[in-house]
């Protein structure tokens, strides 16, 4: 087992223990500093995602965005680019289907079609972060894929979002990992 091995199960553990009173409150807080963040509140198009395995819930955000006027995009494994994803827009009524790990997604319909480049914030699950902005996945690569390069202007800004939990004081990295220059716990909100 390697180090991010032993990390993404310590982790994912640590996140699956916070119970339904603690996942609700984490969602309010989340809310509650995008809201007050002008940035992030002004963004009309923004991925998110639909929480899975302990993941900070992103439920009510996307509750409040809809609320003003925001569009939200949801990622979609691509069909035919293995390690890709795409971005569908996520309407209230959207139909979704689940995916081969069981997260619901909305199905492959070319009109919800977003190309990345055209979303402001894509916001990042993640399993674990550090103190300099290093996230590790579910080990996928499919953010890494997905972010390699908006530092060249190619592409939205990422914001990491997690549980305070799911902070370590230092976590290994590989060349094709892309640190985060924001992230949002409810505790706290992190820039780099
Ligand atoms: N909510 C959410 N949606 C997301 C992601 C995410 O991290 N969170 N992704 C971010 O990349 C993509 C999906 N990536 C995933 C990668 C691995 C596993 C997973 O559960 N793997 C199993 C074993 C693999 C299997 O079942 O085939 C595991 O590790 O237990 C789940 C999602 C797209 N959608
Ligand atoms: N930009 C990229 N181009 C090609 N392959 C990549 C890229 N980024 C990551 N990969 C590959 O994806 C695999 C998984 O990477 P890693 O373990 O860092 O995923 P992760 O960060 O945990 O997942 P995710 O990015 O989905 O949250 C690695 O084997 C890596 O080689």
């Amino acid at each position: 087992m390697t180090a991010r091995h032993i990390i993404r199960r310590q982790i994912r553990e640590a996140r699956r223990r916070l119970n339904h009173a603690e996942q609700q409150a984490a969602a309010l807080a989340i809310t509650e500093r995008v809201a007050s963040t002008p940035h992030l509140a002004q963004a009309t198009k923004v991925a998110l995602y639909l929480a899975n395995d302990g993941e900070l819930n992103p439920h009510r955000l996307i509750d409040w965005y809809w609320s003003q006027g925001a569009e939200i995009y949801l990622p979609v494994l691509h069909h035919f680019s293995p390690g890709h994803l795409m971005f569908l827009r996520y309407d209230p009524d959207a139909r979704l289907i689940a995916n081969r790990f069981g997260i619901p997604e909305p199905r492959l319909d070319i009109r919800l079609l977003l190309p990345k480049q055209e979303l402001e914030v894509i916001y990042t699950p993640l399993v674990a972060f550090d103190a300099t902005g290093n996230r590790i996945g579910m080990g996928g690569g499919f953010y890494d894929r997905t972010l390699a390069g908006w530092h060249q202007g190619q592409g939205p800004r990422p914001v990491g979002l997690a549980h305070d939990c799911q902070q370590l004081p230092h976590i290994p990295t590989d060349h094709w990992d892309v640190p985060l220059p924001e992230l949002l716990t409810p505790a706290r909100h992190w820039r780099w």
